[in-house]
Parts: C-alpha cells; structure tokens; sequence
C-alpha cells in the first residue's frame, strides 16, 4: 500500500490502522473494487439489470477483526454514523450466516472503514464478503465458496465476486463470474464528496438499457465503457468535470467511473506515470492511488 500525501489521500498508516482494533486480534481485508466497464444489456421481469462488467479489486482496503461470543449475540462494536446497526451489511451477513447454517454463535466485529461509502467501490459488499468468508471458519461452518457465493447474493449483486476472490469478467445482476488474469495496473482514484445511490441511478429514464452485449475477448482488446456514467453526470456534474481532468493526464491506458459512481479511475500501465498524475491532483480535488490487485487477499483464506 502506497501512503503518499495525507491532504490528498484517504489511506491511514498502519501505526493508526492498529489502534483502532483491540490488541492481538487478527484484521482482516476487505478490498475496494473498480469496475473497468460496465454496460446495460437488458433487464429481468423483476426489474434488475442484466449487465456486463469487469470487476478488478485494488489494494485500498476496509479492516475487520471478530472475536466469536457463545451467546449469539451479533454486535459492531464502532458502528457507522448515520447508518443503523441492524444496516450495517456486516451485522446483516452475520446473521444470515447464523440463521441459514443453523449456529449458535455470535460475534463482536470491529470495522475500521476507509472505503468511501455509496461511491461505486463495492465497500460495503466487500465488508459482508469479509464477513461471511471469516465467519465462516470461526464458527466452523466451513461452506465451499459457491455456497457461500449465493448466501451473499441475497444481500446484495456485488457480494459473490468478493467471495468469489478472482478479478473476473461478470454477467446476469453481476454473479455469472468468469475469471480473468489482469495486467499489473496502477490507478489514480477520484471521490468527489457526492452520493448517487445505486437505485436512483438504475431507475433513470434516459439510462442506455440495450448495449449490444460484448465477448470477454472484446474487452481485452481495449472495448467497453460505463453505460452509468452520462446519467451519474447528468445527475451530479462534478462527474462529469472531475473525469474531464482525468481524461487530459497524460500515460492513462484507461479512464471511466467505477459502477454507480461518483468515484472515477484512470488506469496506468505503471506505477510512475500514475503518481506523477498523483501528485497533480488540484487541492479542490481528492483521491488516492492504489495497485491492482491480481486475487482477493482473502482467496485461500
Ligand atoms: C452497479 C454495481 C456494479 O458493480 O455496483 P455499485 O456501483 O453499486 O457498487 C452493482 O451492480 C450494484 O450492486 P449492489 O450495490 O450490490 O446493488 P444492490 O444493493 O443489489 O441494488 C440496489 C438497487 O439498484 C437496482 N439495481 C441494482 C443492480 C442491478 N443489476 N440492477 C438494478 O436495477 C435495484 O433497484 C436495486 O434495488
Ligand atoms: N459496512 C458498510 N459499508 C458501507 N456501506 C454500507 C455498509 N453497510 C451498509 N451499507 C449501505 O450500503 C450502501 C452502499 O455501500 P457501498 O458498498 O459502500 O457503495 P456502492 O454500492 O456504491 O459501491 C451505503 O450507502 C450504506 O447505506
């Protein structure tokens, strides 16, 4: 992990990283994801979206550490403000696992978030596949991964792919997974300070819902882009500006916003032309770099 700049960068040091979990506990990572492209190619009688799209996970990470209780009792123990306990997709994925394997245990987690919430980056998704996968051996479940794939499915479409811990090339609502070996990338990450949630931006009218669906090997050749990205724009123009400045930084193999937005990337072959675009962030702009990661960290967990 590359801590550069704290002013422009959201990464915490590893000093800080560990006084704010108990000490002695083991953390774990639950890593952001980009979505390198992702079009709209139909949609389900229930009204979800079919897509394309490729998910690439990145070194910038949320923490979680667990301590199992006999009681059954499920807590988070630095809840998230403004967002209800029972909210929290970690105190959700642990209850559906207790509930579903039949256990009686229960569990305090600690989450230490640095993902940027709502942004496009799978945070909060990436927090219940850590969950579940954790959980999973700490209550002696032991589950395979499909299973635990389609446990995640119910509580949201970016969960499986976490769990999964393949970068891959996604279809369906994003769980028909197939694994892709990524190029060794770096990725300057821009978080404008807006929210566009995941629903509002999938009812749009004037969302593209008919892109002609591609072939993985399109996407290797370089094709694909973000069918969301006009209407995030058109919804926050500070989308649209912010991508406008990536667009014009020299080195970039690949510009787009990841999923839903707001948070825009632009993709590097190497790791010094994508810090020299680092290091010229304007100060009325923030972001952080990270590496892309070839597997989930927790893949043989
Ligand atoms: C767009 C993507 C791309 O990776 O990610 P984000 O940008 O949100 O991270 C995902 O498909 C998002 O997945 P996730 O964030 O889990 O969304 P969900 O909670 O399942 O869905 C929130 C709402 O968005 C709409 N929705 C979501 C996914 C989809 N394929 N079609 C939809 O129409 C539905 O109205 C749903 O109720
Ligand atoms: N542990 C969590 N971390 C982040 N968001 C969470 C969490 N639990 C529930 N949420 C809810 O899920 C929403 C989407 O979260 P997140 O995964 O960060 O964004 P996105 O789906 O845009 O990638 C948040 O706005 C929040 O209301």
């Amino acid at each position: 992990m590359l801590v550069i700049d704290i002013r422009k960068t959201l990464k915490l040091n590893s000093e800080v990283e560990a006084s704010l979990f108990p000490s002695g506990l083991q953390t774990f990572p639950a890593p952001a994801k980009l979505n390198l492209f992702l079009h709209v190619v139909g949609r389900r009688a229930d009204g979800y979206h079919l897509l394309q799209t490729t998910f690439r996970f990145i070194d910038f990470s949320d923490r979680l550490a667990f301590t199992v209780r006999s009681d059954g009792i499920i807590k988070v123990m630095n809840p998230l403000s403004d967002l209800p306990e029972v909210d929290n997709l970690c105190t959700r994925a642990a209850k559906l696992l207790r509930d579903r394997s039949g256990k009686t245990l229960g569990v305090e987690i600690y989450l230490h978030k640095q993902i940027p919430m709502g942004g496009g980056l799978g945070g909060g998704s990436s927090d219940a596949a850590t969950t579940l996968i954790v959980l999973n051996r700490l209550w002696g479940i032991n589950w395979d991964r499909a299973r635990l794939m389609m446990l995640g499915l119910e509580l949201g479409a970016d969960v499986p792919v976490f769990i999964y811990g393949e970068n891959a090339f996604a279809e369906g609502v994003g769980e028909k997974l197939t694994q892709l070996a990524l190029p060794p990338a770096w990725y300057v990450v821009l978080t404008p300070p807006v929210h566009i949630l995941t629903a509002d931006i999938f009812a749009c009218k004037e969302l593209t819902r008919n892109t002609i669906p591609i072939k993985i090997s399109a996407f290797s050749m370089g094709a694909g882009h973000n069918d969301l990205e006009p209407v995030a724009a058109r919804m926050q123009p500070i989308v649209g500006d912010w991508l406008q400045w990536l667009k014009q930084q020299p080195g970039t193999s690949k510009v787009g916003m990841s999923g839903s937005g707001a948070c825009l990337f632009a993709e590097f072959p190497e790791a010094s032309s994508a810090l020299k675009v680092f290091e010229r962030i304007p100060v009325d702009m923030c972001g952080f770099m990270a590496k892309g990661l070839a597997e989930h960290p927790l893949l043989h967990f």
